[in-house]
């Protein structure tokens, strides 16, 4: 007995219904993408149907011509986009039609503010895909057939809540996708409108797209005969194979949006041919603005891998370093086997020096523009600088030019925005100056107005203010730039070498054997709360300040690996004080007694002045009362 078809309904994972809601508002004004979307979608299921033929010839034996259709139908109202690519199972369909994979999309969903919600480039990060046909419809049906399967599903929904699915007779394999126009988007039932969108976003799609003939001109007298004959409206060749003096900026941008699904257009590109030893061809792209998930070091990145034009796979991490996460593209090489796998790619030598090769093309794209257009550049650097500071500690062989891409905040400008280079830091270095300084800290106010900074001030010595989560790791595997040392200013003893003059030093170590009885007295009352005690000659304005050994961990790096959740060691502070300053006297004119309260207030300001807290901030508090009120 044959089972009776039967049309089941099932919702929408919510993220799907919110990111619908918002995409059809947000992205009217472009709605003419969802062509774009729907032909790339039909492509890319082209590809990956090509690839598995390579295995299995059986499965495309009886339609061995790939092709994409788009076709109209007046009176339904209706436009539909054909493919004979690899088709959809009932369970794909429901999978891939009715959820969405990327984690952290709800949190990101979650957090829009009401403008954010109507802004086109943020939707647009997700890659609007299939769910774009909404824009301009308001119901769509999907009939698919998978390759090498003899059922097939129907699938279909009004973009709401719910979609409903159930089995179909499609004959041959591949996708139907039929959008059921809305009334006011009749205008994509027009040939010449779709030909000219098609024109515009889907040339260098290999795939041929394919629209009926127009119509003979009628003899006299008689009715024109619609035509039943396709041509490819699209150039219908992939855009890397052309040589680049063919390609226009537009067709550079179309072909990154077809990629990427990014709305945006990308900040920069490299394409080249390389013949000899190896022959391969790249097309690499930096993306304009991050998407929402670029936090997230395991999501899918990678360029798309092509052997001898024939699509292998997307997303081929292997090409790329973990801290290039962002960069889109297309690799096509000539030197790879067409039955190439992850596993294979892993350890072959061509990987590592496709590899190697890609990561200098993008760099030197990077310094590139960097130099050329550094507004660009400034802007990239916002976007995805914290990312790239992932390379100084991933990537040795690299490293200095990384170094020469990164920019910081420093005591040049005193301002948050980071866009000081190391070779801007070194054209500005004093007379005798060898060593580059910064200083890490919680935020970039507490680097800004931290006492370690006193004397460089005062000399006129710059100081790079680095305050973001991930610099004190990045800048520990930076030890030197150009040949200068990187020096923190908060760690060892503070060595100025000849930016210090002899009279400067002979006044200091003077001040130290002056002091050496108060240094003392501060010792006995800190004990092993501190590494040491010693006189300082960092600070002019400030009483005192605490300082890490030189080698050891530094307060900042604790502090993170503290917050990760990891068990960091106890690291006892030096702590640093100036005699000279008049809070620092009057504690020594103090008894014992007092003293002690002095001592351990001036060591309590100190390192809430370096890590913005106190273990014990109540103390702190009541000494400070009892100190204020002592006559
Ligand atoms: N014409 C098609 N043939 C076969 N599978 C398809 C087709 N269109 C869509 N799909 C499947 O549905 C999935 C979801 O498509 P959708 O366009 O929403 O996202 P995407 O293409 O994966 O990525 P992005 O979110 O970046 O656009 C695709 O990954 C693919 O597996």
């Amino acid at each position: 007995m044959s089972e009776t078809p039967t049309m089941e309904k099932h919702s929408f994972q919510t993220e799907v219904k919110q990111l619908l809601h918002l995409m059809v508002h947000s992205l009217y004004s472009n709605k003419e993408i969802f062509l774009r979307e729907l032909i790339s979608n039909a492509a890319d299921a082209v590809d990956k149907l090509r690839f598995q033929s390579l295995d299995n010839s059986e499965l495309i034996a009886e339609d061995p011509d790939f092709k994409i259709r788009i076709t109209t139908d007046e009176q339904a109202g209706t436009l539909t986009i054909s493919d004979n690519g690899i088709g959809m199972s009932k369970d794909e369909l429901i999978a891939n039609l009715g959820t969405i994979a990327k984690s952290g999309t709800a949190d990101f969903l979650s957090k829009l503010s009401g403008d954010q919600k109507k802004d086109a480039n943020l939707i647009g990060q997700f890659g609007v895909g299939f769910y774009s046909g909404f824009i301009v419809a308001d119901k769509m049906t999907v009939v698919s057939k998978a390759a090498g399967s003899n059922e097939s599903f129907s699938w279909s929904s009004q973009g709401e809540g719910e979609f409903e699915i159930e089995p179909s007779d499609k004959a041959g394999r591949g996708t139907d996708i039929i959008l059921h126009l809305k009334d006011s988007e009749k205008e994509f039932l027009n040939d010449w409108r779709l030909r000219s969108i098609i024109g515009k976003y889907s040339d260098h799609i290999s795939v041929p797209v394919q629209m009926l003939k127009p119509a003979e001109p009628a003899a006299e007298g008689e009715d024109p005969k619609p035509s039943t004959e396709f041509e490819a409206v699209n150039k219908a060749t992939a855009l890397w194979t052309r040589s680049k003096s063919d390609i226009s900026e537009d067709e550079y941008k179309e072909f990154y949006k077809h990629i990427s699904h990014d709305f945006t257009e990308p900040m920069s590109w490299a394409h080249n041919k390389v013949e000899g030893t190896q022959e391969y061809t790249s097309l690499l792209y930096i993306p304009k603005n991050a998407p929402f998930d670029l936090w997230n070091r395991e999501r899918s990145r990678g360029v798309k891998l092509y052997v001898q034009r024939v699509f292998i796979m997307d997303d081929a991490e292997q090409f790329l370093p973990v801290y290039l996460r962002f960069v889109r593209g297309v690799l096509d090489s000539n030197d790879l086997p067409l039955n190439v796998s992850r596993e294979i790619l892993q350890d072959s030598s061509v990987t590592q020096s496709l590899k190697n090769a890609c990561v200098k093309r993008i760099l030197s794209l990077l310094e590139k523009t960097a130099k050329k257009d550094p507004e660009a550049y400034q802007h990239f650097w916002e976007q995805f600088g914290n990312v790239l500071k992932e390379g100084l500690g991933e990537d040795f062989s690299n490293q200095q030019t990384l170094a020469g891409l990164m920019r910081f905040s420093s005591t040049h400008t005193d301002s948050a925005k980071q866009d000081v280079s190391l070779d801007d830091y070194v054209s500005r270095m004093n007379d005798g100056q060898d060593k580059i300084y910064y200083i890490t800290a919680d935020s970039f106010e507490t680097a800004k107005n931290s006492p370690h900074l006193e004397v460089f001030r005062k000399k006129g010595i710059e100081v790079l203010l680095l305050a973001d989560r991930i610099d004190e790791w990045a800048i520990s595997h930076l030890s030197d730039y150009q040949e200068k040392k990187l020096v923190s200013v908060t760690q060892g003893d503070l060595d100025l070498g000849e930016l210090e003059n002899q009279e400067e030093k002979e006044q200091r170590e003077q001040l130290e054997k002056d002091s050496a009885s108060l240094i003392e007295r501060f010792k006995a009352v800190l004990g092993d709360k501190v590494k040491d005690v010693k006189v300082t000659h960092r600070l002019t304005d400030s009483p005192a300040c605490v300082v890490s050994s030189e080698g050891e961990m530094s307060a900042q790096m604790a502090r993170l690996m503290a917050a990760a959740g990891q068990s960091a060691p106890e690291i006892k502070p030096v702590f640093e004080l100036n005699p000279e300053h008049q809070l620092v006297q009057h504690a020594a004119e103090q008894s014992d007694a007092v003293f002690e309260d002095w001592a351990m207030f001036l060591f309590e300001q100190a390192l809430l002045a370096e890590s913005g807290s106190l273990n014990d901030p109540g103390t702190f508090t009541k000494r400070l009362n009892k100190l204020l009120l002592a006559k």
